[in-house]
C-alpha cells in the first residue's frame, strides 16, 4: 500500500541555490511555505546531493547542472518540482526530469529587458573603445583619440533570434538610430522599421554589429564558427549574450587578433566558473577589444526580484493545486483551488491504454468525480481527477493505490482541499 506521507505546507522542504532573490522566499512565505533554505551560490556535487536529500522543490539559476545522474540519484527521490529562476533551462536534463514526474518551471520574460539593456550598453562601449581607454586611464594613461571609434547611429545591427530579448534589442537599437535586420527560424512580426532577412548568411554579410539571441539547442550549437565569422563584414562587431556554446570561441579570438572584427562583447561562455571564487579561463582573456562580462545579462535587482516572484508562484501553484502551466517539460494543465475536493494527480508514460485503465479504476468506486483533466506531451501524460470530498474521502486512498499500480504510472499525488486548508500528500 502506498498511502503516502502527509506534508503540510510548512513541512514542504524548498532549497534555493545560487543567490535567488529574497522576493521568492517572501512569496513562498505568504503562501504558507516557510521551510525555505536560501543558499548564496552554486554548490559542488556533494553539497548539491546533501541539500537535495529530502527536498520537495528546488530553485536554481544557470550554474547548477541537474544532469541525469543527479536527478536519478536516491537523494532526489522526494523531488517534486524544479524552478529555474532564469530563462534558459539547458542546465537541466528535461526529459529525465519529466520521466521522473518532475515538472521544470522557468521565467521566460522577467529578465529579458535587463539583457537587452546590457546588449545596447555593450554596443556603445565596444564601438567607442570605452573599456580599453578606461583601463588605460586607471593606469594613468591619457588616450584621447577618435581612432577606431564610431557612433552607433546609422549602423546596422543584425539580430539572430528575434524572440523576447532580440525584439527588445531591436526597439532600443532603433531608438538610437540604428537600422535593424534580423534572422529567425520562424517568421516574426517586425517591430518598428526592422526587417527580417531570409538567411543568416545575408545578415552576416550586411550587419555592422551582429547580436546573438538564440536558445541553446542542437541547431544553435557552434552556429557562429570560423566560416560564419568569415562572412561578417571587415571591421564589424559580434555580441553574444545567449549561450556560450553558440559561438566557437577560438574562432572569435582569432578574428579579433587578425582584426577581421574590431570588437566583441561576450557575456556567456562554453565553460563558466561554478562560483565567484573559481578562476575564469577563456581564449578571449587578454584581448582588450573584447568586453567580457560574467554572465550578468539578467543580473539586475529588477529582473531577479521579478523572477523570484514569478517562479516561486509557479512552484506554489504546482505544489498546492497541481497546476503545470509554465512547465517547460510537462503537459500544461491550469488548475486553481477547488473547495471540498480531493484532487488526484496521475503522471504517466504517454502510451495507449493508460487513460482507459485510470477510468476503469475510478469506475469501480461509487464516487462523484467533479472534474477530470488530461494533457499529454509526446512522452508524458498528466491526468487530474477532482473527487467530491463529501462522498469520496474514505475511498480516495484506495483509489490512489490502485492508480499507482496502473502500468506506465510514474507518480501519483493527492491534494486534499478542505476548510482547514490545503495539504499535500507525496508518494
Ligand atoms: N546572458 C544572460 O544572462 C541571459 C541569456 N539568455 C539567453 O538568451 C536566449 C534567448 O532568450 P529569449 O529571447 O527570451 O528567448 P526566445 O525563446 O523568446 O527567443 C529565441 C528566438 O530564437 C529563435 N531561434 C531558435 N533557434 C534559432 C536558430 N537556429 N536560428 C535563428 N533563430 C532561432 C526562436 O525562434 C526565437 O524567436 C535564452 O534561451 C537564453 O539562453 C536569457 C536570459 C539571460
Ligand atoms: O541569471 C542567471 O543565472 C542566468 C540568466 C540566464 O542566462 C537565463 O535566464 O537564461
Amino acid at each position: 500500500m502506498t498511502q503516502g506521507t502527509v506534508f503540510n505546507k510548512e513541512e514542504i522542504k524548498i532549497v534555493l541555490f545560487e543567490g535567488i532573490s529574497q522576493a521568492a522566499v517572501e512569496v513562498f512565505g505568504q503562501a504558507g511555505y516557510t521551510n525555505v533554505e536560501l543558499l548564496p551560490k552554486a554548490v559542488d556535487r556533494e553539497t548539491l546531493l546533501a541539500k537535495l536529500s529530502g527536498a520537495h522543490m528546488i530553485g536554481i539559476r544557470s550554474r547548477t547542472q541537474l544532469k541525469q545522474e543527479i536527478l536519478e540519484h536516491e537523494a532526489a527521490s522526494r523531488l517534486m518540482a524544479v524552478g529555474c529562476f532564469c530563462i534558459g533551462t539547458n542546465q537541466v536534463n528535461l526529459p529525465v526530469a519529466a520521466t521522473r514526474g518532475v515538472p521544470v518551471f522557468n521565467a521566460p520574460h522577467s529578465n529579458t529587458r535587463s539583457v537587452a539593456e546590457l546588449v545596447i550598453g555593450h554596443t556603445i562601449m565596444m564601438m567607442r573603445k570605452v573599456f580599453p581607454n578606461s583601463m588605460a586611464a586607471h593606469r594613468k594613461q591619457w588616450n584621447k583619440s577618435a581612432a577606431g571609434c564610431y557612433e552607433v547611429r546609422g549602423k546596422t545591427i543584425g539580430i539572430i533570434g528575434y524572440g523576447h530579448i532580440g525584439s527588445q534589442v531591436s526597439v532600443l537599437a532603433e531608438a538610437m538610430g540604428m537600422k535593424v535586420i534580423y534572422y529567425d527560424v520562424l517568421t516574426k512580426l517586425p517591430l518598428g522599421n526592422a526587417t527580417q532577412v531570409t538567411s543568416m548568411q545575408e545578415l552576416l554579410k550586411t550587419a555592422d554589429v551582429v547580436s546573438l539571441h538564440v536558445p541553446a539547442t542542437p541547431e544553435t550549437k557552434e552556429m557562429m564558427g570560423a566560416e560564419e565569422i568569415a562572412l561578417m563584414r571587415e571591421g564589424s562587431y559580434l555580441i553574444n549574450a545567449s549561450r556560450g556554446n553558440v559561438v566557437v570561441v577560438d574562432a572569435l579570438a582569432e578574428a579579433i587578433r587578425s582584426e577581421k572584427l574590431l570588437g566583441a562583447a561576450v557575456d556567456v561562455f562554453p565553460k563558466e566558473p561554478a562560483s565567484n571564487t573559481e578562476a575564469f579561463e577563456s581564449p578571449l582573456v587578454g584581448l582588450e577589444s573584447v568586453i567580457l562580462t560574467p554572465h550578468i545579462g539578467g543580473s539586475t535587482q529588477e529582473a531577479q526580484r521579478n523572477i523570484g516572484r514569478e517562479v516561486a508562484g509557479k512552484l506554489i501553484n504546482y505544489c498546492t493545486h497541481g497546476s503545470t502551466i509554465g512547465a517547460v517539460n510537462f503537459p500544461g494543465v491550469n488548475l486553481t483551488h477547488s473547495p471540498n475536493t480531493i484532487r488526484l494527480l496521475h503522471i504517466h508514460h504517454n502510451r495507449p491504454g493508460v487513460l482507459q485503465k485510470i477510468n476503469d479504476v475510478v469506475g469501480d468506486h461509487a464516487i462523484n468525480v467533479l472534474g477530470q483533466y488530461l494533457r499529454t506531451t509526446e512522452d508524458i501524460g498528466f491526468v487530474v481527477l477532482d473527487i467530491d470530498a463529501a462522498h469520496g474521502r474514505e475511498k480516495v486512498s484506495v483509489i490512489r493505490d490502485q492508480l499507482s499500480e496502473v502500468p506506465g504510472t510514474i507518480r501519483t499525488r493527492k491534494l486534499v482541499s478542505d476548510e482547514e486548508g490545503d495539504h499535500t500528500i507525496l508518494e
